[in-house]
């Protein structure tokens, strides 16, 4: 594998990746998984359970270089990362959480972030005293403080309820749109993804590879419910027609 940052864009290309399973044999998780991401687009991966997202999102931010292929990182190639679970340090502040991962940023950008992303009343709060909502946004602003290439996002909506999902799928898209940061999310969900990104990856049950991209044209404020609707069609249509092929190329 190689793993550099150079590129106008996000490569990704992974001709396999295995784990080993408890039983001690190989399994293939990713196979021929190819996809290119422009530099300032938001891109979504979208898959089934189990088929190798979170795999994938560990490749490309260099968690795991255990694969045969080649991930180029945008130039600069500085990552954030939002986990599922938030990851923040437990007996540091809000603020001295994004302090620590960003030693170099300054006091106003931080604090900037913080009212941003309507944490401001919390920064001096710990971790241990944050709803799941709250501490999923101190991870993003975290993430966004490191001025990061690229931000990568794991399912950054799941367990949350429907309406604090939402009002943080709207917060993202506007700061994906204000800050022009190439990020990619991973989802289960593929009218979240239209909803969020100008690129969506489809990928197919294991060993996992893009069998479907949908361009998003539309910018995304301007994106109405009935474009949504026929890109979900779209998107239904072609999962569909991967099931009949036993996940084969359709
Ligand atoms: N470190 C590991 N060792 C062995 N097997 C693993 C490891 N990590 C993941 N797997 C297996 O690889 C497959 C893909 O897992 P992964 O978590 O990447 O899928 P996912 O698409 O993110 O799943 P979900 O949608 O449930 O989050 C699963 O069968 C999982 O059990």
């Amino acid at each position: 594998m190689s793993h550099d940052g150079a590129a106008a864009l996000l490569e990704v290309r992974v001709t396999s990746k295995d784990h080993v399973t408890a039983g001690g044999r190989p399994q293939r998780v990713l196979q021929d998984l190819q996809f290119t991401l422009p530099m300032g687009r938001a891109g979504a991966v979208v898959g089934p359970s189990g088929c190798g997202k979170t795999t994938l999102l560990r490749l490309i931010a260099g968690l795991d270089a255990q694969y045969e292929g080649a991930i180029r990182l945008p130039a600069g190639g500085r990552l954030g990362m939002v986990f599922q679970e938030p990851r923040l340090l437990p007996w540091r502040s809000v603020v001295d959480n994004l302090r620590i991962a960003a030693p170099q940023a300054r006091e106003e950008t931080i604090a900037a972030l913080l009212m941003r992303l309507g944490l401001a009343e919390h920064a001096g709060h710990f971790p241990g005293e944050l709803s799941l909502g709250l501490a999923r946004r101190v991870a993003l602003a975290r993430a966004l403080a490191i001025e990061p290439d690229l931000l990568l996002m794991d399912e950054p909506f799941v367990s949350l309820d429907a309406m604090l999902a939402r009002e943080l799928r709207g917060e993202i898209a506007a700061l994906i749109d204000e800050r022009r940061v190439t990020t990619l999310i991973v989802t289960h969900d593929i009218r979240e993804a239209i909803e969020l990104a100008d690129r969506v990856f489809l990928l197919s049950t294991r060993p996992a590879r893009v069998f479907t991209t949908l361009e998003i044209a539309t910018p995304r404020r301007a994106l109405t419910k009935a474009a949504a609707d026929a890109l979900q069609s779209e998107a239904e249509a072609a999962i569909e027609a991967m099931r009949a092929h036993g996940g084969m190329r359709a």
